[in-house]
């Protein structure tokens, strides 16, 4: 690993901000996650439920209507929005996680072109990055605080490059896509990269058995679910990044790597965030 690339540790770790007595849920922000095309309302619950988790005060999941019963079985903490979403309707304190089973037809187009005129702080994921790789920067229209999560296949996507050139330079690969996008980014996989305003940094942590469906759109939801509460891009990416993989560690050391699902991510996230909150009183 590159010099200027640093481990993370437990004690180098940001907190999350300690919630006062007097509390309520506007305190913790709106988020917003939009996905959920026909086939895909999985990967819209995982994220919704792991913004839920990591601790916003209120979560929308904004899906085509057939995501619908996911959503409500999984997780009937969060509320619903049918497609195409009323941007104006927003409150002041949301936060946008946009991909997560979002498909790359025509609507989830339209909706990331508005997304990318809003100056409000984003999470990129997914679809919206295969989306962004088509139609370039100039989706991004409007300045905002904007974290993009992609893989090594959406990062090879978003620089029209092979993928294998990919793994070949990761540390290139991530500054391309700064330079490229402008934002705060992680490069995913084994030893996750991270490249924010001054956050450079890898993650010692993860495993194997997180290469399995959904564990990406977990990430997303915990991402959001960060800034929402007010973490700067840099201190929501790293805690992020460092809270999903130590829950997939310990989802692995319970179930083992080949049967580990995202959904065992998420049921972890509360553990390893009382384990941070007991090292950092
Ligand atoms: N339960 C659900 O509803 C799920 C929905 N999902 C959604 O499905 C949509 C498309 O995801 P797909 O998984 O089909 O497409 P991807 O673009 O993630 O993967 C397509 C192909 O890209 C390559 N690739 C992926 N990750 C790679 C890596 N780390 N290194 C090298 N090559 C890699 C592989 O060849 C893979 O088959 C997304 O919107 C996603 O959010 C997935 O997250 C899976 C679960
Ligand atoms: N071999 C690995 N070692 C560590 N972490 C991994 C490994 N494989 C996958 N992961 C992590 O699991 C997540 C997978 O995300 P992604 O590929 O977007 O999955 P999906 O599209 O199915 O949601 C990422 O956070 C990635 O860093």
């Amino acid at each position: 690993m590159d010099d200027d690339f640093v481990a993370l540790t437990w004690e180098r770790l940001p907190k999350i901000p300690k919630r006062s007595p007097d509390a309520h849920k506007g305190r913790f922000g709106h988020v917003f996650v939009l996905g959920g095309a026909p086939g895909m309302g999985g990967a819209l619950a995982l994220a919704a439920a792991a913004a839920y988790r990591i601790g916003a005060g209120l979560v929308t999941a904004v899906g085509h209507p057939s995501a619908v019963p996911y959503l409500t079985s999984a997780l009937p903490e969060a509320t619903w929005w049918d497609w195409p979403p009323s941007f104006s309707a927003l409150p002041d304190n949301a936060v946008l996680a946009v991909g997560p089973g979002l498909g790359q037809g025509l609507a989830a187009h339209d909706m990331l072109s508005e997304v990318g005129s809003l100056p409000i702080p984003q999470v990129w994921d997914a679809d919206a990055l295969n989306i962004l790789a088509r139609f370039g920067a100039p989706l991004l229209s409007a300045k905002a605080v904007r974290l993009f999560t992609p893989h090594p296949g959406e990062a090879a996507r978003l620089l029209a490059m092979p993928l294998p050139d990919v793994q070949l330079d990761r540390i290139g690969v991530i500054h391309a896509l700064q330079s490229r996008y402008g934002g705060h980014w992680v490069l995913k996989g084994q030893h996750s990269l991270m490249l924010g305003e001054t956050a450079r940094c890898y993650c010692p942590w993860g495993n194997p058995g997180m290469a399995t469906g959904g564990s990406g759109d977990v990430l997303t939801g915990v991402l959001a679910g960060l800034l929402a509460q007010g973490l700067s891009a840099d201190d929501a990416l790293i805690l992020g990044v460092a809270i999903h993989a130590l829950a997939g560690d310990r989802a692995a050391r319970r179930l083992g790597e080949e049967s580990l699902l995202a959904s065992n991510i998420l049921e972890e996230l509360p553990f390893v965030i009382q384990e941070l909150n007991a090292i950092h009183v």
